[in-house]
């Protein structure tokens, strides 16, 4: 394999609690490829969030470390642009300026004013959002409000795209909306990706690799399955695809088969269009 890109060696990851040390994380091992869309999944509570914040540098791991070309990741940086569930946008800004601030902060020096502004505005036409810029948050819906989000994110041109959930609380018709412009998009910018889901259908459709995690505590790599499925991806064409339905099951197959918590969970059909979602609300609490 060619060197990687974003590689994870040795992680563990200890909180100190009331009750002790918890080690929600051990020995987590990863290498990416530039390009590479990775989801993680695995049941609530084993360590996803944990290693995404690792990765954006918001956690610093208590063993091993994080290297992204070449460069130890000690703090947050730009390149590494992070989308969380709650699109965490500022309210009082609109939605124009939400991006902007996120593009003056990264290409201050290198863009004129004018090249800024149609920066931003090509992002808001990425989404589809360019209609709202005048906007703020409150006036907006929820999936617009992910919509800007993103965009803000893919705004920064970021190597690294890390995502929280983005699609997890939204209605069924605009997750898949949003599913299918965020692989356009990656594919037309070769971002990598890393996202955290709940939704087995949502990890295949979009992913090249799918990270599964064993349960906490001291959660590590359980399985690592590669995607071979040809781009772009129909979601229509390809949910009778043997091969996606292979996948889908194997998926399934670790979570509710090897890593099936003691109390049982029951996959379900949420009305996703995307389908299985082993959303929070199925599964067990399993925060310490
Ligand atoms: N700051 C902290 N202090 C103590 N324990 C923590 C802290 N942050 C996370 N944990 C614990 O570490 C484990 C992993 O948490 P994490 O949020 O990474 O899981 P997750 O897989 O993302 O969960 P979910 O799918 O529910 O979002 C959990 O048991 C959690 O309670």
């Amino acid at each position: 394999m060619s060197k990687p890109h974003l590689e994870l060696t040795g992680v563990e990851m200890s909180f100190d609690t009331p009750k002790g040390s918890f080690i929600a994380l051990d020995n987590i091992n990863l290498k990416i490829k530039k390009g590479e869309f990775v989801s993680l999944i695995g049941h609530s509570g084993c360590g996803k969030s944990t290693v995404l914040n690792i990765v954006a540098g918001l956690l610093q791991a208590t063993k091993g470390g994080c290297i992204l070309d070449g460069h130890e990741i000690n703090s947050p940086g730009p390149e590494r642009a992070v989308v969380f569930q709650n699109h965490a946008l500022m309210p009082w800004l609109t939605v124009y300026e939400n991006v902007e601030l996120a593009v003056q902060q990264v290409f201050r020096k290198s863009m004129t004013k004018q090249e800024r502004q149609s920066w931003i505005h090509h992002n808001l036409e990425l989404v589809n959002m360019a209609h709202a810029a005048t906007k703020r948050p409150g006036e907006i819906s929820g999936g617009m409000a992910q919509r800007v989000g993103i965009a803000r994110a893919l705004a920064m041109k970021p190597s690294v795209l890390l995502m929280d959930e983005p699609f997890g609380a939204l209605d069924a018709l605009t997750r898949a909306h949003l599913q299918d412009s965020l692989m356009e998009i990656q594919q037309e910018l070769n971002n990598t990706v890393i996202m955290i889901t709940h939704d087995v259908d949502e990890a295949v459709l979009l992913s090249d690799r799918i990270i599964m995690m064993t349960n906490g505590p001291a959660a590590a790599v359980g399985e690592d399955l590669y995607i071979d499925l040809e781009r772009p991806r129909n979601r229509v064409t390809l949910a009778d695809d043997p091969t996606y339905v292979h996948y889908r099951q194997e998926v399934l197959k670790f979570l509710y088969e090897k890593q099936r918590k003691l109390e049982s969970i029951t996959p379900r059909r949420n009305n996703q269009t995307t389908g299985t979602n082993m959303h929070k609300d199925t599964a067990p609490a399993a925060k310490a």
